[in-house]
């Protein structure tokens, strides 16, 4: 079941999400939280550093695990997912380094390091909340159209069009990698509880497609309505597509 909750604008809608993870944090200081990347969450960060610095929240006990990380890049590469959750998020709360986990993109054996990561999330106990995004195919983490829904972490071929989203944070389209370690669809919808963010007038056609579409591999966001606990927290601009009356005003 999808829950429609309507932000003014970007701003509100980060400091939104940031509200339900200190939230869960506040009932569950153990809590594993699922995390993402990309542009969207960003601001979420930022909410969640600002108030983590007023001691709202704290990490001390929690878990995280990222949806995905480039195959090929190095941590330390400004462009590797974990150096962008080191920038925005890890290294200004008090996460313990060896709580938070991001898919190791980087060994010879990508088949052993997804097996690891499966590992790893189900001796955490599972996921809790697993924050999304949605690309402009309505990929979710990167399993791209046509992932089989049942699909657990696995490597990807990036679409074309991802890489050419994504090709904004490289020196050119030739630098984006061509793989990726994701969690899979299924562990996506094991998770106990979904908070998926979109922002901005273009994921307007994504979020519409979503909201009145089938559900299809085709559209590997669309599996979400099977989902018994998914937030969507949408701006206005994606929220343009659709009529008033299918979501709710915000607060
Ligand atoms: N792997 C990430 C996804 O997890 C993310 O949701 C998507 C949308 O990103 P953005 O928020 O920048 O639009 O992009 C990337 O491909």
């Amino acid at each position: 079941m999808l829950t429609m909750e309507k932000a003014q604008d970007y701003k509100e809608l980060s400091q939104m999400a940031a509200e339900k993870i200190i939230t869960k944090l506040s009932h569950k200081p153990e809590a594993v939280l699922g995390l993402a990347t990309g542009s969207t969450p960003v601001g979420l960060y930022e909410a969640l550093v600002a108030a983590y610095k007023e001691k709202r929240f704290s990490l001390a006990k929690a878990t995280t695990f990222n949806l995905d990380e480039y195959v090929g890049i190095h941590p330390s590469d400004e462009n590797s997912y974990a150096y962008y959750m080191n920038q925005h998020l890890f290294s200004q709360v008090d996460l313990p380094e060896t709580a938070a986990h991001l898919p190791n993109g980087e060994t010879a054996n990508l088949e052993a390091a997804c097996t690891k990561y499966e590992q790893q999330i189900a001796s955490a106990g599972g996921i809790d909340l697993q924050v999304i995004g949605i690309g402009l195919n309505g990929h979710i983490g990167f399993n791209e159209p046509y992932t089989p829904f049942e699909q657990r972490t696995h490597v990807v071929e990036l679409d074309k069009t991802t890489r050419e989203a994504n090709a904004r944070f490289f020196p050119n389209l030739e630098a984006v990698p061509t793989h990726a370690i994701t969690m899979g669809i299924q562990n996506i919808m094991e998770s106990k509880e979904v908070l998926l963010l979109v922002a901005g007038e273009q994921k307007a056609a994504v979020l519409e497609r979503l909201v009145y579409g089938d559900v299809t591999e085709a559209f590997p966001a669309s599996i979400l309505k099977e989902h018994p606990n998914v937030t969507i927290i949408a701006d206005q601009g994606a929220l343009s597509g659709l009529k008033a009356a299918d979501y709710q005003a915000g607060d």
